[in-house]
């Protein structure tokens, strides 16, 4: 379709659609009917901390939210997660307009966009760059974003935009609790798969969340107001920042929910 060849042409998917044999790929459509209910999955455990908030950044592929990650303070563990896994940072993905826009999709239905909240597993790595090179190294939680009503925590992070419109541009951003982003309905779907992004690594325990939360036409527009450019080079607007989707292969989604 349209948006899959926009987004498969980009350039930071020029390279081969997937790892040169990659059987656990992301992003993927998520059939509802085909995911099997688990019922040893137990339900998330979200503790995050706003004071570990440390800035945003646009880093050419998306905006990034970091955190400090020093500590154990803002962490997530339960659900499918064997292991503790401290929060690195959140950023989104999203289309030229709002008829795509997400990474995953479900029963191939696509959302304007879709939220990443990047955990990586402090109980058997030392370091995020660590974590992403291997097994059950990090925990994304996907959240997906609908047009709707006005999202007035998000928008304390979109009031920041003039100040990254462009690659490598950082501001300080010190105090914003990530949990105001997530849906209210506990229920996943859970699966292994990639970075959506390079390197690729097979390193994700995908956790994504059933229900989207809304935004408004105009905070979904303030998205596109960004640059994948740094200032100075001819302006690209950051638009059609995701992945094709990739097959699902040898691979069960389980679902924490009947
Ligand atoms: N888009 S995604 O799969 O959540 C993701 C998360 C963290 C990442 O770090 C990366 N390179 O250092 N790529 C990447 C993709
Ligand atoms: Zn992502």
């Amino acid at each position: 379709t349209l948006q899959n060849k926009n987004a498969a042409l980009h350039p930071l998917w020029q390279s081969s659609s997937s790892v040169t044999g990659g059987t656990k790929q992301s992003p993927i459509d998520i059939q509802a009917r085909s995911s099997v209910f688990d019922p040893k999955l137990k339900p998330l455990s979200i503790c995050y901390d706003p004071t570990t908030c440390l800035q945003i950044w646009n880093n050419g592929y998306s905006f990034v939210v970091e955190f400090d990650d020093t500590t154990e303070n803002s962490v997530v563990t339960g659900g499918p997660l064997n292991n503790n896994f401290r929060l690195k940072q959140f950023h989104f993905h999203w289309g030229a307009i709002n008829d795509w826009g997400s990474e995953h999709t479900v029963d191939s239905k696509v959302f304007p966009a879709e939220l990443h909240l990047v955990h990586w597993n402090s109980d058997l790595y030392k370091c995020f760059e660590e974590a992403i090179m291997e097994e059950n190294g990090l925990a994304v939680i996907g959240v997906f974003l609908k047009l709707g009503t006005h999202h007035p925590e998000l928008q304390s992070v979109i009031d920041l935009f003039p100040s990254i419109k462009y690659k490598d541009a950082v501001a300080a951003f010190t105090y914003f609790d990530p949990s105001t982003l997530m849906p209210s309905c506990p229920d996943y779907w859970t699966y292994d798969g990639s970075l959506t992004t390079p390197p690729l690594t097979e390193s994700v325990t995908w956790i994504i969340k059933k229900k989207p939360i809304e935004v408004t036409q105009n905070q979904l527009a303030a998205f596109r107001s960004l640059f994948f450019t740094s200032i100075g080079e001819e302006e690209k607007k950051m638009v059609d920042n995701f992945r094709p989707l990739q097959p699902l292969m040898d691979r069960t989604v389980r679902s924490s929910f009947r």
